[in-house]
């Protein structure tokens, strides 16, 4: 069984009386450890189709299942359960909380959603030594380079240790290199965590090293 399985989704948008038929049956699956890259032309659709993925935002219809649970028949409150149990995002902008330091952040979601306090700073701490921040724990957003600042909000995603990893552009504002050592992070989240990876990017020459490569495009989704 598939880990993830997406069956048949439609999404459109209206703006301005106009409709943009955005996915137009999309059906995927998605197996347990897996690292994907989706690719495509600007405005093709992929942040919807992951926010759709991660239930970030609902299709107009079709079906989602994690495993052997349908998630779109699910009530909100359990979406959202189901969600915060589950996936894991990384965004192009990092979305850290200026205020607090680089250690916070990333305990933040132990702390507000599992109610937890000393387990969740020895576990932020240890993925803040995984992706190279260990000297950085004290440091505020503001006090962080820009390839730092996406570390930080890369380990604040794993910090609940969800079974998936949900990347929109996360090398977007970073120059190649730092990119490239974001996605040199993404790879060893997928081989040493074992967590099931999807990046949409930009940068073809990074989706063509990741093991399945996807191509979002008319609406479809295709193996690139
Ligand atoms: N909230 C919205 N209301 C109306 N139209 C939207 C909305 N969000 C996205 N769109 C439109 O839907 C289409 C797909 O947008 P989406 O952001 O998913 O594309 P994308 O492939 O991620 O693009 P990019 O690579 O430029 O980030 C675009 O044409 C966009 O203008």
């Amino acid at each position: 069984m598939a880990l993830l399985s997406i069956r048949n989704v439609f999404k459109s948008y209206f703006l301005h009386g106009k409709r943009i038929d955005v996915l137009r049956g999309v059906s995927l699956d998605i197996e347990k450890g897996e690292m994907v890259s989706m690719i495509g032309a600007s405005g093709a659709g992929k942040s919807t189709f992951l926010h759709v993925l991660g239930t970030l935002d609902m299709p107009a219809a079709g079906e989602l299942f994690f495993e052997d649970r349908n998630v779109f028949a699910m009530n909100d409150a359990e979406i959202a359960d189901f969600r915060n149990r589950t996936i894991g995002f990384v965004f192009q902008s990092h979305y850290l909380l200026p205020e607090f330091t680089a250690l916070e952040n990333v305990a933040m979601p132990a702390l507000v959603q599992r109610r937890e306090r000393a387990p969740s700073y020895a576990y932020a701490r240890e993925l803040l030594e995984r992706v190279g921040l260990g000297a950085r724990v004290d440091h505020r957003p503001g006090e962080l380079s820009g390839g730092e600042a996406q570390r930080v909000a890369l380990a604040r995603a794993l910090v609940l240790k969800p079974p998936v990893l949900l990347a929109d552009e996360p090398t977007g504002n970073l120059d190649p290199v730092t990119g490239e050592g974001i996605h040199q992070l993404l790879r060893e989240v997928n081989r040493d965590l074992g967590i099931t990876c999807v990046v949409v990017t930009h940068n073809a020459t990074l989706a063509e090293s990741m093991p399945r490569r996807l191509r979002l495009n008319a609406g479809q989704v295709t193996e690139a």
